[in-house]
């Protein structure tokens, strides 16, 4: 199943009418509505219903990397919401990744992040990891393939790799900003139309259009480079 459009709004804020008449500002130039961390915390599955109410796909990026008992459990509780796409972190394991897709609800797709496009090589060698990134995200990527999952969450920098490796995969791609844009705490970044161009299945894309003076301008001048 393919979204209406790839771009998803990344709606990071812990206030519900501000979630709501952002997504009501945009949603004709998008595919779908990615709601977080900052949100969930802030405004529970209540709010995760009131978004719904708008009729959009609801992409629930929790991330969820716990053990796998507890993640299946927290999938299991999320069901009732009927998510179009949930993220789990590919580092939680192969076991974790199989229970939490067990869990899910037939309709939902479970997407493993591999690396956080908001580190770079550094963070790597800190976390004393001696491969590149590239081959850190193919080698997660193959771990949520093989653990039957619907596909990854990945950079621009890596998601032609990804579509050579897994063409029927859910190509998720945040960290993407406008050509010359502020990247802010984004470390691995490419232009919409690049992400589109590598193969990317749906475009993750929060502040340039929820920070901007204009959302909905933001957002259709974004759809209109894919
Ligand atoms: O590797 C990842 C995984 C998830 N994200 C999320 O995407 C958006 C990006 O927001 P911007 O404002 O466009 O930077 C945000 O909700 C992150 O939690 C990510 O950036 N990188």
């Amino acid at each position: 199943m393919s979204y209406h459009s790839p771009l998803f709004v990344a709606l990071d804020t812990d206030r519900l009418d501000h979630a709501r008449a952002l997504a009501e500002a945009v949603r004709h130039h998008v595919g779908g509505l990615k709601l977080g961390l900052e949100f969930f915390a802030a405004n529970g599955p209540a709010g995760v219903r009131a978004m719904a109410d708008l009729d959009l796909p609801i992409f629930l990026d929790l991330k969820l990397h716990d053990i796998p008992n507890t993640v299946a459990k927290a999938m299991a509780a999320l069901a009732p919401l009927q998510p179009a796409i949930v993220t789990v972190h590919a580092a939680g394991g192969r076991a974790m990744m199989e229970e939490a897709k067990a869990a899910a609800p037939e309709h939902t797709r479970v997407v493993a992040v591999t690396m956080l496009t908001s580190l770079d090589t550094e963070d790597l060698r800190a976390m004393g990891v001696g491969s590149s990134l590239a081959e850190q995200v193919e080698r997660l990527a193959a771990n949520a393939r093989d653990a039957g999952l619907d596909g990854i969450v990945c950079s621009g920098e890596e998601v032609a790799m990804a579509h050579r490796a897994w063409p029927k995969g859910l190509l998720v791609v945040p960290g993407v900003r406008p050509a010359d844009g502020p990247v802010g705490d984004q470390k691995r970044v490419v232009t919409p139309r690049e992400a589109r161009d590598r193969g990317a299945s749906v475009l993750v894309v929060g502040r340039p259009i929820t920070a901007a003076e204009d959302p909905d301008a933001a957002a259709r001048a974004i759809a209109a480079t894919l």
